[in-house]
């Protein structure tokens, strides 16, 4: 689904990201973990084109997409959820989602519906401006408000961060629904390493914008992985 190659950026002339090689498989949850300032971000706007690539490549479902800017990255189904979420806090929960429906405007009503049965908590919320929302409310709201663009490849930066642990519960819980019922994959960018174990298939590991390693969370204990890179116990 994406592949990148060689790829280099940063900002200001100084390259942050200096990627070898990463492969996203279709239907794949990829976790991204790091301490502070290691380039996690800088990735996922790569990616998602907010940041241009110096060097390199980046294709997706086998179109070289390098030079294609954000817009045209969303439209060919990557989708998304920065770190602080970003919805409009002006905007109803619903005016927000209708926000995300923008590619299939006519369908909006049919795709707020699906977006309900898999967010419930936001059905007694839709008539709530964004910003009144908790910040677990509003990471799901930020989430289900890229789902209406039907990407293919989610990026999410962080989504438990300040966020309460009975919400991260339901995250894991939503998360874990979306993979059996739609077609997508997912790069998941966290500092919580339980939370990247509860989802990943694999987990990156990046240092100095480098990947180093890539975990197994079948075969290796995340205490272990916590010490090592994140220099905690778990
Ligand atoms: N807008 C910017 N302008 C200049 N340098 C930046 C900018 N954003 C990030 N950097 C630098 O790029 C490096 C990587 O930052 P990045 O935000 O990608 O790290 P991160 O792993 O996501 O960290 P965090 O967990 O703190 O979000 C850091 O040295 C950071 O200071």
């Amino acid at each position: 689904m994406l592949e990148m190659k060689q790829t280099v950026s940063g900002y200001n002339k100084i390259p942050v990201l200096h990627l070898s090689e990463l492969f996203i498989g279709a239907k794949s949850f990829t976790g991204v973990l790091g301490r502070n300032g290691m380039g996690k971000t800088t990735l996922l706007r790569t990616i998602m084109g907010e940041l241009p690539a110096w060097q390199g490549t980046i294709a997706l479902n086998g179109i070289d997409i390098t030079g294609y800017q954000p817009h045209q990255r969303a439209a060919a189904g990557i989708g998304f959820v920065p770190q602080g979420r970003q919805i409009f806090p002006q905007l109803t929960v619903e005016e927000n989602l209708r926000m995300g429906c923008v590619k299939q405007f006519s369908r909006a009503e049919e795709i707020i519906g699906q977006m309900l049965d898999i967010f419930p908590r936001l059905k007694r919320l839709l008539a709530q401006p964004g910003g009144a929302l908790s910040g677990g409310e509003q990471q799901l709201l930020a989430l289900a408000r890229c789902l209406c663009g039907r990407p293919q490849l989610v990026l999410l930066d962080e989504p438990t961060e300040g966020i309460q642990p009975n919400i991260c519960e339901e995250i894991i819980d939503t998360l874990q629904r979306l993979r059996h019922e739609m077609d997508i994959s997912i790069i998941l960018v966290e500092q919580d390493i339980e939370f990247l174990y509860a989802l990943s298939d694999r987990i990156h590991v990046i240092e100095k914008g480098q990947i180093v390693r890539q975990i197994d969370p079948a075969t290796t204990p995340s205490a272990r992985v916590a010490e090592q890179y994140l220099g905690f116990n778990a």
